[in-house]
């Protein structure tokens, strides 16, 4: 089953040209919007898709450009549409992502309102095993090294796209995605310069193989990538908007 992926922001955490690193993910009848963060609500607006359109949210880890825009769309779905939507969050996040992330805005005790579950369908997913979300989807959450102590997962789809989200760089667990799993297309975060404390550096992927390389495309870049355009090796950057069709 093919399925298109649309960013709805390619930007790093602290990117001003670009928006939050977050993607809309179609297939023929379902629509997941992967992470949620500070900015979606206005790129979603600005690409005139209504919040009813989307079925499903499925979070990352987090951090605000994965899960800042998450209070605005919990009060819209409730106050505006007077509808649900599904959640999907890593096990190991549920209760984080209300206690630490969402709890200050959302709560109202007046309102019996004190809980995830009050505004959205919360669906815990499981690690390391393939789910199908909708019959056209199946995600399978792996762990990613990020920031120690703070769970975060990549999302392998239909088990031919891999989506690091945030996440260093894991050579191993790329090269057996694409040499033994039959995994062809690679949305991998690239950290333009500096260290590689919590991200995966662009010098780190230019020592992936050329095989490899020539199936990423690079998101989650500073303000300035076109800089960095033609010093990518064989990867190329993602552009927010644009939709690409993975078969
Ligand atoms: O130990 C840390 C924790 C955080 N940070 C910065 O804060 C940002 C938070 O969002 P992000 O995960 O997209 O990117 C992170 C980095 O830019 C860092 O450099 N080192
Ligand atoms: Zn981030
Ligand atoms: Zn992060």
């Amino acid at each position: 089953m093919s399925l298109q992926i649309q960013m709805i922001g390619t930007g790093s955490a602290f990117a001003k040209t670009y928006y939050n690193n977050n993607a809309l993910v179609y297939t023929k009848h379902f629509t997941l919007l992967i992470d949620c963060g500070a900015t979606a609500p206005r790129a979603l607006n600005e690409l005139q898709i209504p919040l009813p359109n989307i079925d499903a949210i499925l979070i990352s880890h987090i951090h605000a450009d994965h899960v800042g825009g998450l209070e605005e769309l919990a009060f819209q779905y409730m106050y505006n549409f007077k509808r649900r939507t599904k959640l999907f969050v890593p096990a190991a996040l549920e209760v984080p992502l209300w206690e630490h992330s969402l709890r200050g805005g959302l709560e109202n005790i007046a309102e019996g309102i004190h809980k995830l579950s009050d505004y959205f369908d919360v669906i815990p997913l499981p690690e390391r095993e393939p789910v199908a979300i909708h019959p056209e989807l199946t995600i399978e959450l792996l762990p990613t090294e990020h920031i120690p102590h703070k769970p975060s997962y990549g999302f392998l789809l239909n088990e031919r796209v891999y989506y690091s989200a945030d996440s260093r760089l894991n050579g191993t667990l790329l090269t057996e995605l694409f040499e033994k799993r039959g995994c062809e297309h690679f949305l991998h975060e690239c950290q333009l310069g500096g260290s590689n404390i919590v991200h995966a550096t662009l010098d780190e992927l230019l020592t992936l193989p050329e095989a490899l390389q020539r199936n990423v495309l690079l998101m989650h870049y500073g303000d300035n990538m076109t800089d960095f355009i033609g010093k990518t090796g064989w990867m190329r950057f993602i552009e927010q908007f644009k939709t690409y069709e993975f078969k």
